[in-house]
């Protein structure tokens, strides 16, 4: 489902490479954390897998398709095949709950049949039944990352992608976020998430990644934070 082989990334003008021989094998329908210290290189690994930086060597697969020698027109069709969910929710602010997820919908060109039949059935599904209706600023933290990971679902991606979903949120409230993905991970998506959370890592004991200074230091089954 996902793959990097010996993956090195360094940045125009860097001194040294944020990732560094990486290799990782992401079998379909797997939950993996990415951990380390800030500056590690985790957010560069997200980065590469949705084609938003490229390789400086290695092989980045995702979904059977080679990221890296990807055609540029291909890369917008293929980010859309894949969920993401960030600390910052980056909702639309002047549209409700529903259309924001609608929205993604839109772009992928269905219909507005399908877009009503099919989004009150995501919003009941992460929590927001009733609140369809309400825009991003009348909600709080925790129910804006449930309209983002709605957005993110809507498709049914293959693969989910989250950079520090809980990373604004009080503990509580990022147990019931992953308590939600991890619903959405048994329904078969892969499941690849940033963190710095100690705790949820703990609690969730998934494959665990560590990344120092740009290398992976730790691939570790049902693993802890450390
Ligand atoms: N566009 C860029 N140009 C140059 N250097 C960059 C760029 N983006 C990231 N870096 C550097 O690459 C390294 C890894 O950054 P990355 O954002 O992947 O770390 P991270 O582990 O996600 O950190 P954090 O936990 O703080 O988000 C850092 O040293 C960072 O300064």
């Amino acid at each position: 489902m996902i793959q990097l082989e010996n993956v090195t990334k360094t940045y125009p003008r860097a001194t040294r490479p944020s990732l560094e021989g990486a290799s990782a094998f992401i079998e379909k329908g797997e939950f993996v954390f990415f951990i380390g210290p800030t500056g590690s290189g985790k957010t560069t690994i997200i980065r590469l897998l949705l084609r938003e930086e490229t390789p400086t060597s290695g092989r980045v697969v995702v979904n059977g398709r080679d990221v890296a020698n990807m055609h540029s027109w291909k890369v917008p069709a293929f980010r859309r095949s894949i969920g993401c969910v960030f600390q910052d929710f980056r909702l639309l602010p002047n549209r409700t709950a529903a259309e924001n997820v609608a929205f993604a919908l839109e772009v992928i060109g269905k219909s507005r049949t399908v877009a009503r039949r099919v989004v009150p059935e995501v919003l009941e599904l992460v929590g927001l039944g009733g609140k369809e209706n309400r825009y991003p600023h009348q909600l709080s933290g925790g129910e804006q990352q449930r309209v983002a990971i709605a957005r993110a679902f809507v498709n049914r991606p293959l693969v989910l992608l989250a950079d520090e979903p809980t990373g604004n949120l009080d503990p509580d409230t990022s147990i019931e976020i992953m308590r939600l993905l991890d619903r959405i991970n048994r329904t078969g998506t892969t499941i690849v998430m940033v963190t710095h959370d100690s705790n949820i890592v703990n609690q969730m004991r998934r494959r665990v990644i560590e990344i120092d200074t740009g290398r992976i230091v730790r691939d570790q089954p049902r693993g802890v934070y450390g």
